[in-house]
């Protein structure tokens, strides 16, 4: 199995939903974040502390795959976040070891 994290720009979340509802993607958790890529990478110092500045508010959804449908996901996401402009956001891939159902206590792709 795979874990997709994607950030994302908020708007478009509805967007990356339903892209990843089309190919049956079991479920998913997203959350409000803050974060900068390349372009707001900047610090200030206050007394002599250094300080991030200029965090833009994202969205995060994760989703975890099995492993045969994870370039469909990520193809999926990237069709659906895409505006081709800065800031459009990433998408991390990893390796997920387990998954276990609470209530029923199945595990791995059975649990997804
Ligand atoms: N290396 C990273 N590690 C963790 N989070 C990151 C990283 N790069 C980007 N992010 C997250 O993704 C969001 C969007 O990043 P962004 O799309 O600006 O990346 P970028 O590398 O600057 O690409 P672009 O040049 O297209 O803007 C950031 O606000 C941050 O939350
Ligand atoms: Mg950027």
């Amino acid at each position: 199995m795979k874990k997709i994290e994607a950030i994302i720009r908020p708007h478009l979340l509805d967007a990356v939903r339903n892209a990843l509802q089309e190919i049956d993607v079991k479920g998913m958790t997203v959350s409000e974040v803050q974060g900068y890529g390349r372009q707001r990478g900047h610090t200030e110092t206050y007394r002599g502390t250094e300080y991030q500045i200029e965090f833009i508010p994202k969205m995060k959804v994760e989703v975890v795959v099995p492993d045969d449908i994870e370039e469909m996901a990520v193809h999926a996401i990237m069709k659906a976040a895409r505006t081709g402009k800065f800031g459009d956001g990433k998408i991390f891939v990893t390796t997920l070891d387990d998954v276990i159902r609470i209530r029923t206590g199945e595990r791995g792709e059975a649990a997804l």
